[in-house]
């Protein structure tokens, strides 16, 4: 067996980190054959909650996990870590819209973002969960400059896992025959939902997704309606914003991110904007990639058209927004 992995969950006594921290335990992010060592952070109020987490995973007995160190203290908590998933934040509630949160939540990824910057390698994977997801990954990054950009990165994949589930049973076939489907920017009501590049398995034949659903008003409006507000959807019926989802599609990116993409499907992340597709620079913004020996690289060449644009931008303009705000809370 290799060198354990030291995994970061941070938000470990929360909803979402109960599910991840099962598949990450099991092997479902880093391998069958890959050991686990686990740091768990959340906060004091939380340490007896945190405790009881600690106690279940002993009580899987995994095979893979080697050792759990819950903690409030950033330090122990980053401490040469390899992989880090930023979970911890505070969760909307019915009526909110996710960059309400910025005021609560980015202060915590200002002081995260240092602390990684301090403790952890400088090779680390991150992945942001807490809302409003992509400006908080773009905070953690900019207080953390010793670790190169490329290596923070923000959850869209619940977005994308959302609209292939969608396509896939309005067409009637598996969720696994559909691939390629998009999601541009931020992770919330305005992203845009993208299947004009999207392949459907149907009858064995591959057939691009608005050639099997042969009803463009339907892809223009209530798909993207209700993959855009699925979040909301969720919450209403629960009373609690998503968790097993979040969970599933939070290990799904970081596994992808450690294996990389087969051949030439991609997925969708939300990473930092150089410019690519007319997208502002500066910002996080969800991009469809392929990775390969755990680098990402946004898919060129994609056609863009006049839909496409106006949806692209409305999204930026979006984050650009949520970054000013963010950058005014860290100043305060
Ligand atoms: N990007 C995405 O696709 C999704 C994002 N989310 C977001 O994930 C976040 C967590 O959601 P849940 O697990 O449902 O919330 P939760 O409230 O069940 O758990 C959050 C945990 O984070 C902890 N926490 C708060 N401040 C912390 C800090 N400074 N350091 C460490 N831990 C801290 C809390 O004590 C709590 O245990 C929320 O912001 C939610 O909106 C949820 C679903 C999908
Ligand atoms: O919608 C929210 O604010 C919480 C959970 C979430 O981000 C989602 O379900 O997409």
């Amino acid at each position: 067996m290799s060198e354990p992995v030291k995994v970061c969950v941070t938000g470990a006594a929360g909803q979402i980190a109960y599910s991840l921290l099962y598949s990450i335990a099991k092997g479902d992010v880093f391998g069958p054959n890959t050991p686990i060592t686990l740091t768990l952070l959340d906060i004091l109020p939380m340490e007896q909650v945190l405790g009881g987490v600690v106690m279940e995973l002993m009580d899987c007995a995994f095979p893979l996990l080697k050792k759990v160190i819950p903690t409030c203290d950033e330090k122990v908590a980053f401490t040469d870590i390899d992989a880090a998933f930023l979970v911890g934040a505070m969760p909307r509630r019915e009526g909110m819209e996710r960059k309400d949160l910025l005021g609560a939540n980015v202060k915590i990824f200002e002081s995260q973002g240092k602390a990684l910057d301090q403790y952890a390698k400088k090779t680390v994977k991150v992945v942001v969960v807490g809302n409003p997801a992509n400006t908080n990954a773009l905070i953690c990054s900019k207080y953390a400059p010793s670790i190169p950009k490329e290596n923070f990165s923000c959850l869209t994949r619940l977005d994308q896992n959302r609209a292939q589930a969608q396509i896939a049973s309005r067409l009637g076939i598996a969720n696994s025959d559909v691939s390629k489907v998009i999601i541009w920017g931020n992770h919330s009501s305005t992203q845009f939902p993208d299947v004009r590049h999207a392949v459907a398995l149907v009858n064995g034949k591959k057939v691009p997704v608005p050639e099997a659903v042969k009803d463009d008003s339907y892809l223009k409006n209530e798909f993207l309606k209700t993959v855009q507000t699925r979040g909301a959807a969720v919450i209403k019926a629960r009373k609690l914003s998503s968790a097993m989802s979040a969970a599933k599609a939070t290990a799904d990116h970081m596994r992808d991110w450690w294996f990389g993409t087969e051949g030439d499907n991609w997925v969708s992340m939300g990473v930092f904007s150089t410019g690519a597709y007319g997208v502002p620079e500066g910002v996080m913004y969800s991009f469809p990639v392929r990775i390969k020996n755990k680098q990402w690289t946004i898919v060129e060449g994609l056609e863009i058209n006049d839909f496409a644009r106006e949806k692209m931008d409305l999204t930026a303009k979006e984050l650009i927004e949520e970054k000013t705000m963010a950058d005014e809370v860290c100043k305060a």
